[in-house]
């Protein structure tokens, strides 16, 4: 059982990093929006979603995580997606 609160204390430090970073994610998506939506651009970029997951399949520490990451930029993009149309005309 100390083993358990161990490894899950692990993992809540590990979630406060990774919800500072995207924080930082959505700051910088906030940002993609507003130069978007001034050039005109829609808010879908399929090119750019398949470079996103190529990228972080090609940063993945054991090929096993790949789908799993997949699946989460997947929706990780979704949101972006879902805050810039809900930030547009700001
Ligand atoms: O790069 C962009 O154009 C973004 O708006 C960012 C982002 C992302 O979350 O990485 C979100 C939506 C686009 O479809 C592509 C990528």
């Amino acid at each position: 059982m100390q083993e358990l609160a161990q490894v899950r204390h692990e993992i809540t430090q590990l979630d406060e990093q990774i919800t500072k970073l995207l924080c930082e994610r959505l700051d910088a998506v906030k940002r993609v929006g507003r130069l978007k939506e001034k050039a005109e651009k829609s808010i879908l970029d399929e090119k750019r979603e398949r470079q996103v997951l190529e990228n972080v399949a090609n940063h993945s520490t054991d090929s096993e995580y790949i789908p799993y990451l997949s699946e989460i930029y997947q929706t990780i993009m979704q949101e972006a997606r879902a805050f810039q149309k809900a930030h547009k005309e700001d």
